[in-house]
């Protein structure tokens, strides 16, 4: 047996439509475009290509793309208050401050001080807060992208087993927050769980995002399973993710690829959030329904 492969690249493309003609109804309403900014602090190679393919992805759907460039040196107060500035300007509806940060910047307090209603990465304590409790926010990007991804394979998720493999605040911890929202029965598994392959074989969905390149085997899957793989390692042999493709294609029923699988999605929902902020922001509604399609 041969899974389905999830592809994450039509389906960002497909959401990038929807939120590009979005746009053009709220340029329409508002007589402007929704504005992003875009903080990176340092050199970090891979955190610069991400960051250009933002702006890029964000005029591209017609919003206006802002990118404030800071040296690696930079004193946390410079950020601090670049970030207030980005707080009161009122044609910025989204700020994002791109990680990591250098070591000497407190990463916790930068996101503490970005304006909740502008959190577009959904990172913000509370936004944290309110996706634990069921209040409207924004959600990370990654974990808003997989379940839409998961969303397109399986005709419903309530009562499933998922098992998500990392406990991270940008991925890991919304995630189980986000499955448990769809009625899911959710096991974290981390660096600390005894024999992890027991609790990933009982696993109907399997969110894997430890940053460990391939250490999911195909034979730690319950056949027929939904694998969404997280992880983007680069390693001798190219950019891996962190289930061992080969051997999980064999036995999962349908499996995101790295690359092209989960990757595209983040940067599509940072575009939606950024849309449906500019709404909330101009109090113009914004069709969330048809933005979260789930179809191609
Ligand atoms: N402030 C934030 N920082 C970081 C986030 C984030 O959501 N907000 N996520 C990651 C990096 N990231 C976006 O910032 C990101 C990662 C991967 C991709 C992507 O499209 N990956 C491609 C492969 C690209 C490659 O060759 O490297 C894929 O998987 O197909 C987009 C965005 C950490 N920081």
């Amino acid at each position: 047996m041969s899974a389905t492969i999830i592809d994450g690249k039509a389906f960002a493309a497909g959401l990038r439509a929807r939120i590009a003609d979005g746009v053009t109804a709220f340029k329409a309403k508002a007589g402007r475009a929704p504005g992003l900014a875009v903080v990176l602090v340092g050199e970090d190679p891979a955190s610069n290509v991400y960051v250009r393919s933002k702006g890029k992805a964000t005029r591209e759907a017609g919003m206006e793309s802002i990118e404030h460039r800071l040296p690696a040196d930079v004193p946390a107060e410079k950020l601090l208050a670049l970030v207030a500035t980005l707080n009161a300007d009122p044609t910025i509806d989204g700020i994002l401050v791109q990680l990591p940060l250098p070591k000497h910047i407190d990463e916790q307090a930068v996101i503490a001080a970005i304006d909740p209603d502008k959190d577009v990465d959904g990172f913000h304590p509370i936004n944290a807060g309110r996706l634990a409790t069921g209040l409207p926010g924004f959600v990370p990007c990654t974990p808003f992208g997989c379940v839409m991804l998961l969303k397109s394979v399986l005709p419903t998720l309530s009562g499933l087993e998922a098992v998500v493999v990392g406990r991270s605040n940008i991925v890991g911890k919304p995630m189980a927050q986000l499955l448990l929202r769809e009625s899911c029965t959710v096991t974290v598994v981390h660096s600390r769980t005894q024999d992890v392959p027991a609790h990933i074989r009982r696993a109907d969905i399997l969110v894997a995002a430890v940053g460990i390149p391939e250490m999911i085997k195909g034979d730690w899957l319950k056949p027929g399973a939904t694998v969404i793989d997280v992880g983007i390692n680069r390693t001798d042999a190219g950019l891996v993710g962190d289930v061992d493709f080969a051997s999980a294609v064999e036995v999962a029923g349908a499996i995101t690829p790295v690359p092209g699988g989960v990757g595209p999605m983040t940067i599509a929902c940072l575009l939606r959030n950024t849309l449906v902020s500019a709404g909330r922001r101009e109090g113009i509604a914004m069709d969330e329904a048809t933005l979260d399609r789930t179809g191609l």
